[in-house]
């Protein structure tokens, strides 16, 4: 027998991880997968191509993705470049009339046009729009002490189903509008949970930038009960960012959503190994 070389050991094992995605890619064709793509996982140029690649992937074997994106801080460098003060509460940006204008520049503007354009260059046809495109997210006020900051109360996905049918990716920036002709500000995790329900979507992945939601030992929980979040949101282990991630995937799935995962979105090729191999990555949490 031919003596193998390190070389062709490596075709054969991309073959073998191939032919062991088959079970996998059935499973998700025609599948909805919305993917929340946070600020902070969005890195270089280099990280953006690959996450590109893999969406573009996705479609190619019949996924229908939808991302989500955030943006929160390249808001916050405009906002510093403008000299606009800028304040959260409980992981929400107070914003007023002169802020949401800035919000939607750089949200709609240019977060929305890299990630679209990334796609496109891999060969994909992504489609960028706001919730405000459509009616596709109706929002009312989350609280006036917030000023323009909106929870989504009526989803209209029609769009979605539609650019789904033409072959197209749909790249959605997290802004809504009011019924009284505002923009409102809303939170990518909400937003992304709200387009996953309103979609009945397969899967939620909420890309963000630790490997998953850690216990108290630090160590990654690789599925989470709703009771087993409560728990470790009441001892503080679950704080900050993690809050409105774990508190929309209770959510999403309470809408409808089969199974949501929070995983590192700067892991290589984090969506792949997620959807189609038996290394799930992150923490799942999924309908009972
Ligand atoms: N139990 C936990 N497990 C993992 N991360 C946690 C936990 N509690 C708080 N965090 C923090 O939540 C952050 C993720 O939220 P955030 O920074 O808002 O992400 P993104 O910008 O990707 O939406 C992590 O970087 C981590 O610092
Ligand atoms: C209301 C509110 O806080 N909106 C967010 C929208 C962007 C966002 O959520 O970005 P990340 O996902 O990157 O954090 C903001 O203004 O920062």
């Amino acid at each position: 027998m031919k003596k193998q070389t390190a070389m062709n050991r490596d075709w054969i094992a991309t073959a073998r991880t191939l032919s062991e995605a088959l079970p996998y890619l059935q499973r998700y064709t025609g599948a909805i997968v919305v993917i929340k793509f946070g600020g902070h996982a969005m890195g270089d140029d280099a990280e953006m191509e690959s996450f590109a690649r893999d969406v573009v992937l996705m479609r190619q074997v019949g996924v229908n993705p939808v991302i989500v994106h955030g943006g929160g801080p390249m808001i916050n460098e405009m906002l510093a470049k403008l000299g606009v003060e800028s304040a959260f509460v409980n992981g929400k940006r107070v914003t007023d009339a002169a802020t949401v204008e800035v919000v939607e520049m750089v949200l709609s503007g240019r977060v929305n046009k890299r990630i679209v354009q990334a796609i496109n260059s891999q060969g994909g046809k992504a489609v960028g729009l706001s919730g405000k495109d459509a009616g596709m997210m109706v929002c009312n006020q989350t609280d006036p002490a917030l000023g323009f900051v909106g929870t989504p109360a009526e989803m209209n996905p029609a769009v979605l189903h539609q650019l789904f049918e033409a072959g197209m990716i749909p790249v959605v920036a997290p802004l809504g509008s009011g019924r009284a002709g505002e923009t409102f500000n809303v939170n990518g995790d909400t937003a992304a949970g709200a387009v996953a329900a309103a979609l009945k979507a397969d899967r939620l992945l909420l890309l963000t930038d630790v490997a998953g939601v850690k216990d108290a030992s630090g160590e990654v929980v690789t599925e989470l009960t709703p009771e087993h979040i409560a728990e470790l949101t009441e001892a503080g282990v679950i704080a900050g960012g993690m809050i409105p991630k774990t508190e929309t995937a209770l959510a999403a799935i309470a809408g409808g959503v089969r199974a949501v995962v929070i995983l590192d979105g700067r892991a290589p090729n984090a969506c792949l190994l997620e959807l189609f191999t038996d290394h799930g990555a992150g923490s799942l949490i999924r309908r009972k």
